[in-house]
């Protein structure tokens, strides 16, 4: 059967966030890593696709090419409905790629009009007037001023926006969102014809969001964080179902990998060795010098795996990456980082870990791309926004994965989640 809603997100970790929301509200997701090349995947048993790209921090040219080539494969896979997923922080800079690449899927699409919400209220986004808040303070005001690519620094989502399109930017504003989905298609006609190409809608609530996916229904595109994802599905008919998240049973040991800096990682890594749990801490600069840390760490798990969850991380205080990235350069210790909790990765897999939760977007992308793994089916949420995930390794073995967002998950994450993937798969 083809399916409903075709998705592009432009992380690993966004794409699995708004695959959750889908699987939550009824559909059943695939996640595909990048665009597959023509005739990789025969017809897909799903409802939705969700293909990741990792294009956020791209050039807007790079990203509107990767975006296009995967509209292509959405439609031509028979998709009703596109939906452009983004960072629920509208990570972008004036010079970013948000507002090209909407555009350039509304030109492909003849298409005059379409959303762009971050909303995410169960993770604390939420927009007011036009205005995106990170829980009680304002985008602008939020930890988001000193991300190291993406520096937030004005909360005005339509301005922000204006900046990045020849479209005129508009607002649907709460007033209208609260009066129900007629109101809303009411005020997209009146902007339509104004001229307005694009409009940030209002959401403080997952009220909001549903009365807007209602309205929403007739649009070829339309462009969020994840948050919506949970009023589109019922435009087909579909409903909350466990069948949608069901996976096939979890084996194997059981490892996390993490290569996120943000603050929810930090405070996960310093809960789980407060658990006296075994843990091995990579160390950039011993990387830089030669030090063979990936063979090391993989003995160390070898050591542990058979006592439950071992943890392989890089992840320090914002002080500690900031001096390493003085030293050996933000983009070079990066890399370094990547490519060896990557090879860790692959180790650990070959140690029979069939469980492995791996945190943060750019970790997960090479984590991912190092497992060879393709597809991702998505079953059940662990927290908003992180669900676990059922892979086929290319030896043909199952590998439950779970990609977690920097700033997502409780601080108990690094063992709640597999607890809770021995309860819900079936
Ligand atoms: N100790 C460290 N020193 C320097 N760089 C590090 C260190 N630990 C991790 N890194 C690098 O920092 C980057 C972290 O990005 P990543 O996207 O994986 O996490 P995040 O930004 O917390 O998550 P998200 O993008 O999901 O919010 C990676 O490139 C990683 O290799
Ligand atoms: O929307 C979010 O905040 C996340 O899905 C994400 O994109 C993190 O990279």
């Amino acid at each position: 059967m083809a399916i409903r809603l075709g998705c592009i997100a432009d992380d690993f970790t966004g794409a699995t966030d708004l695959a959750n929301n889908l699987v939550r509200a009824g559909m059943r997701v695939v996640q595909l890593i990048d665009v597959p090349r023509a005739g990789a995947e025969g017809p897909l048993d799903a409802d939705a696709v969700v293909i990741a790209l990792k294009s956020r921090t791209t050039p807007a040219p790079d990203a509107v090419d990767a975006s296009l080539r995967a509209l292509e494969w959405l439609r031509s896979a028979g998709a009703e409905q596109i939906y452009f997923k983004y960072c629920s922080t509208f990570d972008s800079t004036r010079a970013g790629n948000i507002g090209p690449v909407t555009e350039a899927l509304m030109d492909a699409l003849g298409t005059d009009f379409t959303v762009a919400t971050p909303a995410f209220p169960d993770n604390g986004r939420t927009v007011f007037k036009g205005h995106l808040f990170v829980g009680d303070v304002l985008l602008g005001e939020s930890g988001m001023r000193h991300h190291p690519l993406t520096p937030m620094t004005d909360s005005n989502l339509v301005s922000v926006l204006g900046a990045q399109t020849a479209r005129p930017v508009g607002l649907i504003d709460h007033t209208v969102v609260a009066a129900g989905a007629e109101a809303i298609g009411e005020r997209i006609d009146a902007l339509r014809e104004e001229g307005v190409g694009a409009a940030i809608v209002d959401a403080v609530s997952n009220d909001d969001l549903v009365r807007l996916g209602t309205a929403v229904k007739g649009l070829a595109l339309v462009t969020a964080g994840s948050g919506l994802a949970i009023g589109l599905p019922a435009n087909w008919g579909f409903k909350p179902s466990p069948a949608a998240a069901r996976l096939p049973p979890p084996g194997g040991h059981q490892a996390v990998v993490s290569g996120s800096a943000s603050g929810a990682t930090n405070g996960q890594v310093r809960e789980f060795l407060r658990d006296g749990r075994p843990a091995f801490s990579v160390d950039p600069l011993r990387i830089a010098a030669g030090d063979d840390v990936a063979g090391q760490a993989l003995a160390f798990a070898a050591a542990h795996l058979a006592d439950g969850p071992v943890l392989v991380y890089s992840t320090e205080a914002p002080d500690a990456v900031k001096d390493v990235q003085g030293r050996l350069g933000v983009a070079e210790a990066g890399e370094l980082v990547e490519r060896t909790l990557a090879r860790v990765a692959q180790g650990l897999v070959e140690l029979g870990v069939r469980q492995l939760v791996v945190a943060g977007g750019e970790t997960s992308g090479a984590v991912v791309q190092a497992l060879g793994l393709t597809g991702l089916r998505i079953g059940p949420q662990i927290d908003p926004g992180v669900p676990w995930c059922a892979a086929a390794l290319p030896g043909g073995d199952t590998l439950h994965i779970t990609l977690k967002s920097g700033n997502f998950g409780g601080p108990g994450f690094f063992t709640a989640s597999f607890a809770h993937l021995d309860g819900e798969s079936a």
